[in-house]
């Protein structure tokens, strides 16, 4: 019997079975694993880095609109994206609320970033329900985030 390319093409459907389904496999892994979320964030931090409305925000530029800060950054918010998806415990970086609390952002700043988000991983091409699982996760730290009182 022959195998056609095709045939053993690893797809996101067929990494879900190979790992058990929707119901058994991690978010983590449905999501590609770390080759495919550092490159989904490699395109979101660029895109971040030069959207206007989050850089509207000063204290926001100031970190945002230095390029020698771009492979740090791309390095912690793949770490921590990989951890908060269900993979390795390997992020070291500062909690939500530490990491944010002097940048005093905004609600509608917030949004900017989340649509930003969304938008990444849908140019992707991550299926509706992992996008849908992972927007939710990002939702549960806007509290921490955005500017208290
Ligand atoms: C749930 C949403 C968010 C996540 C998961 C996230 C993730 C992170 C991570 C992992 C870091 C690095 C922490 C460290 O240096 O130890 C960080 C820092 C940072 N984030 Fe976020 N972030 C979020 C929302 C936002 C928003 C909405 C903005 C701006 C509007 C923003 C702007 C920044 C900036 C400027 C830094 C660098 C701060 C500094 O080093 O002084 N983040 N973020």
């Amino acid at each position: 019997m022959t195998t056609t390319v095709h045939e053993t093409a690893v797809t996101a459907q067929a990494v879900a079975e190979a790992t058990g389904g929707a119901e058994g496999a991690s978010l983590y892994e449905r999501l590609g694993g770390v080759y495919a979320i550092a490159g989904a964030v490699d395109i979101l931090v660029d895109r971040l880095f030069s959207n206007v409305s989050v850089n509207a925000n000063d204290a926001v530029h100031a970190h945002h609109g230095d390029p020698a800060n771009a492979p740090g950054y791309k390095f912690l918010v793949t770490a921590w994206s990989v951890q908060a998806a269900g993979g390795p415990a390997c992020y070291p970086g500062r909690d939500m609320t530490a990491a944010h609390e002097h940048l005093r952002i905004t609600g509608e700043q917030f949004d900017a970033v989340a649509l930003e988000i969304s938008a990444t991983l849908g140019f992707c091409g991550v299926p509706q329900v992992e996008h849908d699982e992972f927007m939710a996760i990002i939702e549960r730290y806007r509290d921490e985030v955005v500017e208290r009182g």
